[in-house]
């Protein structure tokens, strides 16, 4: 035998090995495993492609191909070979539990490529330690302590909306809310000198929103590829070639990076200096305390949590999480308010009831309004910005949907997406309507059970509490007396969500919300 027909026959024995793995396993997944008899097509239940094909191939659109599924299988689908989708508001607190349940995320899902991060953490007494660490960060009392530097942060930025009053010029709005919230985070995160200071410049820079943006379209990737992510890092400069968007995440990653090696620098040194001195210097956000630099300082916090790599990945992470979300909310939200002109009138009218020229608002004060926090909450509704599905197993308990047994261990997932849009909890569901809250405290609280934008449980959102601060920013920005904002060239295209990144996206070149500063009222 030659050697190229010797080569020709090995290559066919491997080809034939390969073909028969692969037909096993497809017969396995079709008609052995214990998610066999789920409904769904069985397509999605052979193989992890046929995700892959709506995710990457289509342009992320497998969460309303998910819903569509719906429509034809009923509520239980499976949608890959190892994950079930469940389409039912009121089973969403048994799969997204609370303290008490033992839940675990999919750590293929989660793999974001930073996976020191709290969200990538694989195994629930590992995060559950983490979670306890960064939680105290984000108790409400914490946040409040917080509210000078946020104050800070929204003057600077209404400083924006005061100079395009002047020039006349149209306002693109992401812009300075992505700077309000890069700034925000890294300074509760860092302390506020060592904090970001984008809204220090004198012109809004889209530098934060082009750069989340492109983290999260990398993370959508990753998922997918994994390897992607560390060849990409590998070779930066190829990687930022060939893809432009990575150059901004490098940016991005890098800036970070810089934040927490200065933070574990400060922490030698104040540790290798004189104990009194080494409390003094801790850096501190107005009263309350400053995230980073404080678990470094702890003793009762084991080292491998405070190594570099570690804390990096968290605090990208951090960063990407805390930035975008709320950045995107709070510019959907207004979009929506402006777009309603009655909205628009019944807030400022009610925001005339505390306004006194003489006295700052407090933030309790705007709390305690009742159409603004309708507008709130029917914002975060309306904008859903988070399109991903979050898989969660249950791994010592047998979940029960209607007739379905569903093993221990498997991946169930809920979209919150389609949740905040279900016509039978929301009627008219794309409308925006703040009047929807205005509800009796019972049926208030019936309602608010599903208002889940950033998701529930003991491995939901840490940062929720963070939602009330909208509050502060919608007045100081928004309705304030001193200004008139309308929308300009902007249409619902600009906030329809037609791809999931993890965090929905609009149409190609649509993810601009401008309003025009019409006026501005001085005292
Ligand atoms: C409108 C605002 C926000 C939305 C819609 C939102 C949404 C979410 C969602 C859906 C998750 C995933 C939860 C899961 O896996 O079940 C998440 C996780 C997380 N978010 Fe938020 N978020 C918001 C604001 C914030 C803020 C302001 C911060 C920080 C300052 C933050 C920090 C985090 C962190 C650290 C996690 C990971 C939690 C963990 O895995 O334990 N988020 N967020």
């Amino acid at each position: 035998m030659s050697y190229s027909s010797g080569y020709l026959a090995n290559a066919s024995v491997l080809a034939f090995i390969i073909l028969l793995y692969a037909a096993g396993l497809v017969f396995y997944r079709l008609c052995l495993s214990p998610l066999a008899k789920f409904p769904g097509p069985r397509l999605a239940a052979a193989t992890g492609l046929y995700e892959i094909y709506h995710q990457i191939i289509k342009g992320g659109t497998f969460t309303w191909h998910i819903d569509r599924l719906h429509e034809q299988y009923g509520p239980v689908v499976r949608i890959t070979p190892f994950e079930i989708h469940i389409k039912d508001p009121d089973y969403y607190s048994t799969v997204y539990a609370g303290p008490g349940k033992h839940r675990n995320k999919d750590p293929d899902f989660s793999f974001i490529g930073f996976p020191g991060a709290i969200f990538s953490t694989d195994g629930y007494e590992l995060h559950r330690a983490r979670r306890k660490v960064m939680g105290q960060f984000f108790k409400k009392h914490a946040i409040q302590e917080f509210e000078p530097i946020i104050r800070a942060n929204v003057e600077a930025l209404c400083q924006y909306f005061s100079i395009s009053a002047v020039t006349m010029r149209p306002l693109e709005v992401h812009a300075p809310f992505y700077s309000f919230t890069s700034d925000t985070v890294s300074q509760h995160a860092f302390g506020r000198q060592a904090g970001l200071h984008s809204l220090n410049e004198s012109e809004p820079s889209s530098t934060w929103k082009i750069r989340l943006t492109s983290m999260f379209s990398f993370c959508l990737i990753n998922r997918h590829f994994p390897l992607l992510n560390p060849l990409a890092h590998m070779f930066p400069s190829l990687a930022a070639w060939v893809v432009p968007a990575f150059g901004y995440i490098l940016d991005f990653e890098s800036d970070v990076r810089k934040m927490v090696r200065v933070a574990i620098d400060n922490n030698w040194q104040i540790q290798h200096s004189d104990k009194v001195l080494a409390q003094a210097k801790i850096p501190q956000i107005g009263p309350a305390r400053s995230m980073y630099p404080n678990i470094l300082a702890d003793s009762e916090i084991p080292q491998s949590e405070k190594e570099l790599t570690r804390l990096e990945d968290d605090a990208i992470f951090l960063m990407m999480a805390g930035t975008d979300a709320p950045a995107q909310a709070l510019a959907i939200t207004l979009f929506h308010i402006l777009n309603n002109p009655n909205v628009y009138a019944r807030l400022k009218e009610e925001l005339f009831t505390i306004s006194d020229p003489d006295t700052v608002s407090t933030l309790e004060q705007f709390q305690r309004l009742p159409y603004l926090t309708a507008t709130i909450r029917e914002g975060l509704r309306l904008s859903s910005v988070v399109t991903t599905r979050l898989p969660r197993s249950a791994p010592d308990e047998i979940l029960q949907y209607q007739d379905w047994l569903i093993p221990a261990g498997t991946y169930v997932s809920m979209s919150t997406y389609f949740i905040l849009r279900d016509p039978n909890l929301f009627p008219e569901p794309l409308k925006f309507q703040p009047e929807r809250w205005l509800l009796n405290p019972d049926d208030l609280r019936k309602q608010e059970k599903y208002l889940v934008p950033a998701s529930k449980g003991t491995l939901g959102c840490v940062g929720q509490k963070y939602d009330f601060i909208h509050d502060l920013k919608l007045k100081w920005t928004i309705m304030t007396d001193k200004i008139y904002l309308e929308l300009y060239e902007t249409t619902e295209r600009n906030v329809e969500m037609k791809r999931d990144n993890f965090i929905g996206q609009t149409g190609d070149g649509l993810n601009n919300i401008q309003v025009k500063v019409l006026e501005e009222y001085r005292y």
